[in-house]
């Protein structure tokens, strides 16, 4: 379980406060309005913001004051983070080394993270030989091998077309979700939390809300939620 224990967040003149839990093992959507606090929310659990009151807690335990290095959770941003310099390999063993001393172990590892993300035998190729679809792929095999407990996305797929975009959604709860990481996925489309999240955590005004789930959600989105989804095409279920 991750616990925001009556958390404020501050940014400059801005104020965000947390008092929720979100299951270990679950899919959670992050929405809301642009501005409303979803990357400071994600900046604090990954230890990049301190909060200005209240405790950041998981599996029970302070997770508080740790530095980002020693928390079990891996990020996944928009332009994947990946090193032009380095192999499709060599990226994602950043996951488990950051100085690359790879063991014949950890070799294993990589190649067997980029198979599962369907990228067998382009261990060699550097990002600038990759398709966008396939970036984002070593990105994802870099959460893979991570192991962390905790999985933050924030629009990590938006640059995608969408039935790209649905692929890397379902790898993301079949390869992470699914093998028991607890995923926060911030998105600006309805249709993604539909897709994957059983469950999504609005933002607004302030407040971070309880999940709750994603379907009655949509369906019947309370008045802050609806204005922002306004303008959004909120296509029902996976499939159309
Ligand atoms: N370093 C900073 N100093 C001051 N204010 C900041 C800083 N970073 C963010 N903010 C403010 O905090 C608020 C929340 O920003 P945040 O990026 O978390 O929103 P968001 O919901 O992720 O937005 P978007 O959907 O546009 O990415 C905004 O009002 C923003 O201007």
């Amino acid at each position: 379980m991750l616990t925001f224990d009556r958390v404020e967040l501050r940014q400059g003149d801005f104020r965000l406060k947390a008092h929720l839990s979100v299951a270990a093992g679950s899919l959670s959507a992050l929405i809301g309005p642009s501005g409303s606090g979803k990357s400071t929310l994600l900046a604090a659990i990954a230890g990049f913001i301190a909060p200005a009151q209240g405790r950041i807690l998981w599996a029970g335990k302070d997770m508080t004051g740790k530095a980002p290095g020693q928390r079990s959770v891996a990020m996944l941003f928009q332009d994947n983070n990946l090193f032009p310099h380095l192999s499709a390999a060599q990226n994602v063993g950043l996951g488990l080394r950051p100085d690359l001393k790879l063991t014949q172990d950890d070799r294993e590892r990589v190649s067997d993270a980029l198979g599962q993300v369907g990228l067998a035998g382009l261990e060699n190729r550097k990002p600038s030989a990759l398709s966008g679809g396939q970036q984002s792929r070593v990105a994802i095999a870099r959460v893979l091998v991570s192991q962390s407990d905790i999985v933050l996305l924030d629009e990590p797929f938006a640059a995608l077309g969408p039935a790209l975009k649905d692929e890397m959604l379902d790898l993301v709860a079949d390869k992470l979700s699914a093998k028991g990481r607890t995923v926060i996925m911030v998105t600006h489309d309805p249709a993604d939390a539909r897709r994957i999240a059983s469950q999504t955590i609005v933002v607004s005004d302030g407040i971070v809300h309880p999940p709750v789930e994603t379907g009655p959600l949509l369906d019947n989105p309370p008045e802050a939620l609806a204005a922002y989804l306004g303008g959004k095409k909120d296509k029902k279920g996976p499939l159309n």
